[in-house]
């Protein structure tokens, strides 16, 4: 088993992840023994060619999808391991979902929408955190709306003040200004950015966009179901040369 290169403290960390799907001569093997750390307080964007892997590395940490072989490290828990219950428990208190669609619950109020996961495990909101977060993300003056009511990135914002409010161990969010204009998209951008450095939150980010990869600490790159590289204080040109590189070695 691959282990080195692995932070052991990390806050979510892939060791020799394994993952096929389906079997014979239609198996997919969308994880060729990806091993590979994304360490507290810090941003990671997650990028590579379609079909790389990345949703299926991003599923399988967060708990989504079960891995083939290999582990799964959330803090100490090996997720590959757990039971469907457990996991459940798992993804609502000790993980922060933002995803491309929002996935908001239309019926609830901005306001319900963003305590709801707490709710649900019997937790009370901490209200210095839930003003600290409507605030800084500008939604004060819309937590009574419902989602239809809201543009797109305002709906994202809600997101992600839902996210941060269970102070998750990690945020995954998958192509989180993918439904964005440029101006939402980078508002988003800044604030996911700005929860790292104010709050310590630990962000795994998957973005095909090189603008929004430049947000981030780190780049982890995937070609073919494995790690292919990483860049550390990455630009949109190293983040672009480096997509550049990777298509070109195909
Ligand atoms: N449920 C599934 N059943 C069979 N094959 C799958 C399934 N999900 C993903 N795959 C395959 O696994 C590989 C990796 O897919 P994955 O969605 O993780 O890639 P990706 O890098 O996120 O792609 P994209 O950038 O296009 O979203 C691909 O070849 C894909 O077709």
């Amino acid at each position: 088993m691959q282990t080195q290169n692995v932070d052991t403290l990390a806050a979510v960390a892939a060791v020799d992840l394994v993952k096929v799907y389906g079997s014979g001569d239609t198996a997919v093997r969308a994880l060729d023994g990806v091993t590979v750390g994304f360490a507290r307080a810090q941003f990671t964007a997650i990028m590579g060619p379609s079909g790389s892997g990345k949703s299926t590395l991003m599923h399988c940490l967060a708990g989504l999808d079960t891995a083939t072989s290999g582990q799964a490290l959330l803090g100490g828990t090996d997720l590959t391991r757990q039971s469907d219950k457990v996991l459940t428990k798992v993804r609502r208190e000790r993980i922060g979902f933002v995803f491309q669609a929002f996935n908001l619950l239309p019926q609830l109020t901005a306001a319900q929408n963003i305590v709801l996961p707490l709710e649900l495990s019997g937790r009370r909101p901490d209200p210095h955190l839930y003003s600290h977060l409507t605030e800084s993300l500008g939604i004060v003056g819309r937590l009574d709306h419902r989602p239809g009511e809201l543009s797109g990135g305002q709906q994202q914002r809600v997101a992600i003040a839902r996210a941060l409010m269970s102070r998750p161990e990690v945020v995954f969010a998958d192509e989180p200004t993918g439904n964005l204009d440029s101006r939402s998209g980078a508002e988003v951008l800044l604030f996911l950015r700005n929860s790292v450095r104010e709050l310590g939150q630990t962000i795994v980010m998957v973005t095909h966009d090189p603008g929004a990869a430049a947000y981030a600490d780190r780049v982890v790159l995937l070609a073919d179901g494995r790690v292919a590289g990483e860049l550390d204080r990455p630009d949109i040109t190293s983040v672009s040369d480096a997509l550049q590189s990777l298509a070109v070695a195909r």
